[in-house]
């Protein structure tokens, strides 16, 4: 997969020796020129100003790949995040706005508060408003002023408290209004939707020659956004999700042929399962979007559930929301719906996965009880944790310094080092479990369960991973693909 030609054009590349590539973020002066800058006010701040080399190098990068070998050409890099000798703002001219789209996840109001505790008491930032309820909030209701004291202790609660929305989306009135009202910072924050909404902001803005940094903080909770470590409560949520297995145990071990059943967030990607279940070591079976199952026959999950059964007596089955969906498509008529942003709803795995359970033991005559668990909406209504809580604080951070420096980006960990992404990169692909790779190796070997897949499907699933690896091929050039190929061929 190359790029779209779409983003192909907006692609900023620079070749280095050895193979280095850097996939570089948008700036100002790509399409504005002389614009002033001005030094940076954190060189005179108390707590900063002693920090040795607190601003970063501006030719610092980020490798997306660290394990290499000998021969492997440097390969991709992110422009470095933090703050920069000189910023592209003065202080007093900075309008800033805040918005939250998409689902909950554990951490959001911690991030609005470090973007406004960290403008005004790093940047000397006074104006800063919270967009309400998602991207229809740019056009549709009034901007809330925002200060360090309103935010004080937002950090303590879950949810968002600028409100949140799906769907909404109208570039042009969103972009009218940031220009109408002299925004010229907008914190974006949301999960592959919203940033495929921030691309279009930033183009919309870009086609409009504004000077208006466009800085995404990526959000969550299935851990599918593409190049980054991990996003913002996730694992708030896997900690959550340990109560809901933990009740499921109890349950099933105080009965006769005792099942608990948990369903857990993950529409597309397993991650929350994936880990939750690692986590716990009392679950028997995970069940994932990435690996397909099946109910009858040899190697079938029924099979396994009736011989874990007779060995000992109970089982703990976790389900990602997502896994399964054909199957039960399959066996219910059920017409295609989508949310207002499009994503597709879907069917209840847990609901339908105990009804099957129930029925296959009935027609066996086997005695068993099942309670079916479904925490998903509480796993991520909660307030983050003491790590995610540090981890939205240096996101909203890296934020701040990228667009105070005339960036526009989505802010992500890449190797644990903040890094500036292209929003395409984020946009393009979806991190998923791969279920050729160790970690799930390693939850099989932890669980017992069957692996529900043929030869044929483990060499798909290799093929698949293959193709992923060397998929992204950045170009915006003939000769940029040229190149590109070949530092992926590992010419020179
Ligand atoms: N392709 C797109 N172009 C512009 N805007 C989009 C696009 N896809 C989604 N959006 C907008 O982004 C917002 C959030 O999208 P969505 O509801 O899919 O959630 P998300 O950001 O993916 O988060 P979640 O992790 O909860 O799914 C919505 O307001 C939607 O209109
Ligand atoms: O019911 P809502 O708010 O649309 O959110 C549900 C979806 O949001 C997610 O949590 C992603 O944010 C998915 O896991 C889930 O399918
Ligand atoms: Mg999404």
């Amino acid at each position: 997969m190359s790029l779209p030609d779409d983003d192909a054009a907006y692609a900023k590349l620079q070749e280095g020796d050895y193979g280095y590539l850097l996939d570089d973020v948008p700036h100002f002066t790509d399409y504005l020129s002389d614009l002033p800058t001005f030094p940076n006010p954190l060189q005179d701040h108390p707590a900063y100003s002693t920090v040795k080399q607190y601003f970063v190098n501006a030719d610092d990068t980020v490798p997306e790949k660290v394990v290499v070998q000998k021969n492997s050409p440097r390969g991709v890099h992110f422009r470095r995040a933090g703050p920069r000798q000189r910023v592209y703002f003065e202080s007093e001219d900075v309008k800033a706005c805040i918005v939250t789209c998409g689902g909950l996840c554990p951490g959001l109001n911690t991030v609005i508060r470090e973007l406004v505790c960290g403008l005004s008491h790093m940047y000397n930032v006074n104006d800063i408003f919270g967009i309400q309820n998602g991207y229809k909030g740019f056009y549709s209701s009034n901007y809330l002023p925002m200060t360090p004291k309103s935010v004080n202790d937002i950090h303590k609660r879950g949810g968002t408290v600028l409100g949140t929305s799906r769907g909404g989306h109208d570039t042009k009135k969103i972009v009218d209004n940031i220009q109408d009202r002299g925004i010229n910072q907008v914190y974006i924050i949301g999960g592959d939707g919203t940033q495929k909404g921030a691309y279009e902001i930033y183009k919309e803005i870009r086609r409009r020659g504004l000077k208006v940094a466009v800085a995404g903080v990526p959000k969550t909770i299935d851990n599918d956004i593409a190049v980054i470590d991990k996003s913002f409560g996730f694992d708030s949520a896997v900690e959550e999700a340990q109560r809901a297995i933990d009740a499921a145990h109890v349950e099933a071990s105080s009965a006769e042929n005792g099942i608990g059943l948990v369903k857990l967030m993950g529409r597309y990607s397993g991650f929350i399962a994936m880990y939750a279940t690692l986590a716990s070591r009392d679950v028997d079976c995970c069940l994932i979007p990435e690996s397909p199952f099946y109910l009858e026959g040899e190697g079938g999950l029924f099979e396994y559930i009736e011989r874990r059964l007779k060995e000992n007596n109970h089982m703990v089955i976790v389900v990602a929301e997502g896994a399964g969906q054909d199957l039960i498509a399959k066996s219910i008529a059920a017409a295609d719906q989508i949310d207002a942003s499009g994503n597709k709803l879907l069917l209840d795995v847990g609901l339908w996965l105990t009804h099957k359970i129930k029925d296959y033991c009935k027609a066996k005559k086997m005695e068993m009880t099942i309670k079916y668990i479904d925490p998903t909406y509480m796993i991520r209504a909660i307030p983050s944790n003491a790590s995610d809580n540090v981890y939205c604080t240096l996101l909203a951070h890296s934020a701040i310094h990228g667009a105070m420096a005339g960036y526009s980006f989505t802010v992500g960990m890449v190797n644990g080092r903040h890094a500036y992404i292209p929003f395409h990169r984020v946009t393009s692909t979806r991190n998923k479990v791969k279920i050729t790779d160790r970690m799930w190796a390693r939850l099989l070997s932890s669980t017992n369960q069957p692996s529900f897949l043929s030869q044929k499907d483990i060499d798909a699933a290799r093929e698949a991973d293959k193709l992923a690896n060397k998929s992204y091929l950045p170009v915006n050039t003939k000769e940029h693909g040229e190149n590109a190929k070949k530092l992926a061929n590992g010419e020179k």
